[in-house]
């Protein structure tokens, strides 16, 4: 028998890490939704509804050897992992990448897949309905949500309101300022620097209105509230040692462990080794992982091993606005429609990900 990896979570995790470790381990991927979710699409697919299908892939084909076990992990120790339903999966390694939730209609918490269907109908019928569209929060889902909306239904009014004082200041003041002047184009107002107090919900899209800094209130017909995602780090908690950081993420060691478990591990939105909670960050994670875990299978010492350095501020993003336009960060420049499109913007990876989910 090989060895056993445990691994909880079929993102962009635990999705490709057990895909890539299932011909040389024991692969178990616990995930309790039937299908994955391509959170980029699931902005555009507010306003292209059959996008939302190709945005939710279906588990089935992803692995050849190893198994996916449709089930909610409740608890996590050094020899495996516990299920809703009391049962066990032992296993010499255990990958926790159990990610993040964001407000509907994107990630909801809890949702199942006919529950994100749900969603994303419900949250384009307000949509189509709505003249007056605040969008709150200016990261990348906001920003991208302002985007699409004023590229799909021009007649929108739409609302962008920050408290931060310019958009992405952590990269080159060219990337906001470029991306500002799209939007302001295409007719979005953009509120900088105000806090936009009274949100009736954080997690869901609702009519109503919000108090900004000067007290001035603003009444939209829907808002979105895209305030960031909320690490799921119920399993990691209370394991000896743990640490919790911003956003319920887990701080985790030189070796991506949360915990003082040597053979627990942690990756992607619910670990916090220092990088953004991106699929960019995933990306640079992965590789470091299945050398990591390749390594202890076939007997090498972690210690011999080397450790994993975060992203810095160099780390890429991809920004489009519609499937034409947009900026993107690449290589320590800033870059404009054509390359965010080819990039992102005309495709937003969907073929990637069917490909990895081994769907025609
Ligand atoms: C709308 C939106 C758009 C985004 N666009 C981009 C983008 O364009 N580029 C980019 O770099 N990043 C983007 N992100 C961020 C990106 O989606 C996350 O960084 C990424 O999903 C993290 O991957 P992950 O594998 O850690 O977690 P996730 O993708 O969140 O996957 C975690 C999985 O774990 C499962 N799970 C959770 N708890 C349990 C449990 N107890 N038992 C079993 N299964 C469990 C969940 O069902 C889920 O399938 C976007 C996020 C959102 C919300």
């Amino acid at each position: 028998m090989g060895k056993r990896i445990a691994i909880i979570g079929g993102g962009y995790v635990g999705a490709e890490l057990a895909k890539t470790m299932d011909d040389i381990a024991d692969v178990t991927l616990i995930e309790q939704r039937s299908h994955f979710v391509h959170a980029p699409a699931m902005i555009r697919a507010l306003v292209q509804p059959g996008l939302v299908e190709e945005a939710l892939i279906p588990y089935d084909r992803l692995l050849k050897r190893g198994r996916v076990v449709e089930a909610r992990a409740t608890g996590v120790d050094g020899n495996g992992v516990t299920l809703d339903d009391g049962a066990r999966i032992d296993a010499d390694y255990i990958v926790v990448a159990t990610g993040s939730d964001y407000a509907a209609p994107f990630k909801p918490k809890g949702a199942d897949i006919e529950g994100m269907r749900t969603a994303n109908q419900a949250a384009r019928e307000k949509l189509v309905s709505a003249k007056t569209i605040g969008i709150i929060g200016a990261g990348a889902v906001g920003v991208e949500l302002a985007g699409e909306i004023a590229y799909a239904m021009p007649d929108k009014k739409i609302t962008l309101i920050t408290m931060d004082d310019k958009l992405f200041a952590a990269k080159p003041d060219s990337l906001g300022t470029s991306l500002s002047k799209k939007l302001k184009a295409s007719g979005v107002e953009i509120i900088l620097g105000e806090k936009a107090e009274g949100l009736a919900s954080k997690t869901e899209p609702h009519a109503g209105s919000v108090t900004l800094g000067d007290g001035t209130q603003r009444t939209f017909d829907l808002i979105f509230p895209v305030l960031g995602a909320r690490a799921c780090s119920d399993l990691l908690k209370n394991l000896p040692g743990a640490e919790v950081t911003a956003a319920e993420r887990i701080k985790t060691d030189d070796y991506m462990r949360p915990s003082s478990l040597p053979n627990v591990f942690a990756a992607g939105d619910v670990a916090n080794p220092g990088d953004n909670m991106t699929i960019v960050a995933v990306s640079r994670q992965l590789p470091w992982l299945k050398k990591t875990l390749t390594g202890l299978i076939t007997g090498r010492k972690l210690a011999d091993m080397k450790t994993y350095r975060p992203w810095g501020p160099e780390a890429p993003i991809l920004l489009p606005l519609g499937p034409k336009r947009g900026n993107s960060f690449l290589m320590l420049f800033t870059v404009g429609d054509w390359v965010t499109q080819k990039m992102k913007g005309a495709h937003l990876f969907v073929s990637k990900y069917e490909k990895l989910l081994n769907r025609p």
